[in-house]
């Protein structure tokens, strides 16, 4: 395994994605603001982060469809900006917005991105075997996509990303809009390519995702990576516990030796045993006990940290679909946002579309200490 020679470089192996200082600014908004995130072989990192946090750039970027304005990226070592093509040739990107084209074929699709891919003949055909196996798209391959569910036609969209067997995969709410089964399938895929050295990073509105990827945690906020560890490192750190109370009504103001915030109708008592916090809560209620809907404890969970991070709770209702988003034009800067040429494995060669209260700075992980 190549070891990593930059200038400051650890010694060891060379990340699959390396991500320094990344800046992005479309007009007044940020995008992005000095991101770091390193992926190593092997490694699924989950991205998450609310509308608009920045995802979709980040994964863009990454991709070389748009610029940094400041910062590098590098894919097993080849810079996006530097050796664009070296660099797409190691990455697969599947985006958010599907990318199929219906009166083809299942295989057709395929093999006009392998073409894309630089695969031919013999090998071209063993590829789409390969890629649509694990995504039970075999006996779809005959069939015209525009005969196919949009769950299917994802999972088309997937394949296309992966048939250059890319070594880092970049796959951008992949579940959006697939049923259970379908996304019970695309996981334990991920997995098994992970399992078989591909760096995999999958955004995702969906935490328990993330829990069955077993992947690593990064947490995208208004442009700034917040926060990147494990599942339990997070849970450990920023999982707050406490006690959630409902009212039918505007909630009561409680006095209590426990920080309380207020969301609408609920109001949730940090404490760090709940259990035993519970009789003082309900005492403090007083009269207003009357307009209790619901009171339950609440235990450290992905859900709690995202909420403590970003201040907020993830999108109500968050399941694959949900994200709502305001499909923009793509700021292709560079003009290479084809996927062409390379095998960018741009999964379909679509543009990108793009569409936050900031934590105290006690309570963030820098990105850059968990490469
Ligand atoms: N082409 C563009 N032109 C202008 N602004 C853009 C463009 N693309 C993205 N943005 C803005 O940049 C920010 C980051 O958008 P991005 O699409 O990366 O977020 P995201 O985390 O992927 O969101 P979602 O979960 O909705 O997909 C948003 O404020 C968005 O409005």
């Amino acid at each position: 395994m190549p070891t990593d020679p930059r200038p400051g470089g650890t010694g060891g192996p060379v990340p699959a994605l390396a991500v320094r200082g990344v800046s992005k600014r479309y007009g007044a908004t940020a995008a992005l603001d000095h991101v770091d995130l390193e992926i190593a072989e092997g490694e699924i990192v989950g991205l998450l982060g609310h509308n608009g946090a920045g995802k979709t750039t980040l994964m863009s970027l990454v991709a070389g469809l748009i610029r940094p304005d400041a910062g590098e990226i590098d894919v097993h070592g080849h810079s996006t900006v530097r050796a664009p093509r070296r660099a797409r040739r190691e990455l697969g990107l599947a985006p958010q917005e599907l990318g199929v084209y219906p009166p083809l074929t299942v295989r057709q699709n395929l093999r006009f991105f392998a073409e894309l891919a630089g695969l031919r003949g013999r090998s071209a055909r063993a590829r789409i075997e390969e890629a649509a196996e694990p995504l039970a798209l075999t006996a779809l391959l005959d069939r015209r996509v525009s005969r196919l569910s949009g769950g299917e036609q994802r999972r088309v969209h997937t394949a296309m990303a992966l048939l250059h067997r890319p070594r880092l995969v970049l796959l951008d709410e992949p579940t959006a809009g697939v049923d259970v089964q379908t996304r019970a399938r695309l996981i334990a895929y991920v997995r098994e390519l992970a399992a078989g050295g591909t760096a995999v990073c999958y955004s995702t509105h969906y935490l328990p995702e993330i829990e069955a990827l077993g992947a690593e945690v990064a947490v995208l906020d208004d442009g700034r990576m917040i926060a990147r560890g494990s599942v339990g490192e997070l849970v450990r750190r920023h999982g707050d516990s406490g006690v959630e109370l409902v009212f039918s009504g505007s909630p009561p103001a409680l006095s209590l030796p426990w920080p309380v915030t207020r969301e609408d109708e609920v109001l949730h008592v940090r404490v760090e045993r709940p259990h035993l916090a519970m009789a003082e809560v309900l005492a403090a209620l007083g009269e207003s006990a009357g307009q209790l809907v619901t009171m339950r404890v609440v235990q450290p969970s992905l859900d709690s940290v995202f909420l403590h991070l970003t201040g907020r709770r993830r999108p109500t209702g968050a399941h694959p679909g949900d994200a709502v988003r305001e499909a923009t034009a793509a700021g292709c800067s560079d003009g290479s946002g084809s996927g062409s040429g390379s095998g960018s494995g741009s999964g379909s060669g679509t543009t990108p579309a793009g569409d936050g209260t900031e934590p105290p700075a006690e309570d963030r992980i820098e990105a850059g200490h968990h490469g």
